[in-house]
């Protein structure tokens, strides 16, 4: 049987890493399955004229979930989540992404997340199932 690959951080996570010039340097805190960042997109992420991309908005929303995920001690991998697009997110608008995490099976972790603006608007939300790879062991 072949061997299951290792899930590594390197830096380089499109949202997160710090070393990806590319990326969107999110910057989350999380701890017991929760996640929270604060961030502000610029036109390099927008779609049409002025309204920043959907798929953005959906790499942000995963990311939040994976980290509430992982704040429980274990690496993930997203096997399924499901967007709502509440209001559009205007470039340059300030942004607050949350999410709450918990382990409901084995191998199983549902997540919910949500992105808000300064007003306490809900701009997106989504529902994430993440599956548990490995048990992340204290350094
Ligand atoms: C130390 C601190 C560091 C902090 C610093 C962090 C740095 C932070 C970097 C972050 C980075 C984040 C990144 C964002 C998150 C990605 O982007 S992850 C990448 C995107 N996702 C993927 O690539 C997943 C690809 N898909 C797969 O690998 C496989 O289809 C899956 C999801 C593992 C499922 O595989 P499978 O063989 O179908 O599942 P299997 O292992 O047989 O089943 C496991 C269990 O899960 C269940 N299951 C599977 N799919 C589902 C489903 N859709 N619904 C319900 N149950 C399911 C199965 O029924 C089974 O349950 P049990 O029978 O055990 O009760």
């Amino acid at each position: 049987m072949e061997k299951e690959e290792t899930l590594r951080i390197d830096n380089y996570c499109f949202v997160c890493g710090k070393e990806n010039p590319k990326g969107l340097k999110a910057k989350f805190i999380s701890s017991n399955g929760k996640a929270k960042a604060e961030m502000i997109l610029y036109k390099e992420y927008q779609g049409y004229s002025g309204i920043i991309h959907g798929g953005i908005i959906a790499a942000l929303l995963d990311e939040a979930c994976a980290y509430a995920g992982i704040s429980l001690g274990y690496y993930t991998v997203t096997a399924e989540i499901k967007i709502r697009y509440r209001k559009t997110l205007k470039v340059g608008e300030k942004i607050i992404i949350e999410a709450f995490a918990e382990q409901i099976k084995s191998k199983l972790i549902q997540a919910k997340a949500q992105i808000k603006d300064s007003k306490d608007t809900i701009i997106a939300e989504a529902e994430g199932k993440l599956i548990i790879k490995e048990k992340i062991e204290k350094s």
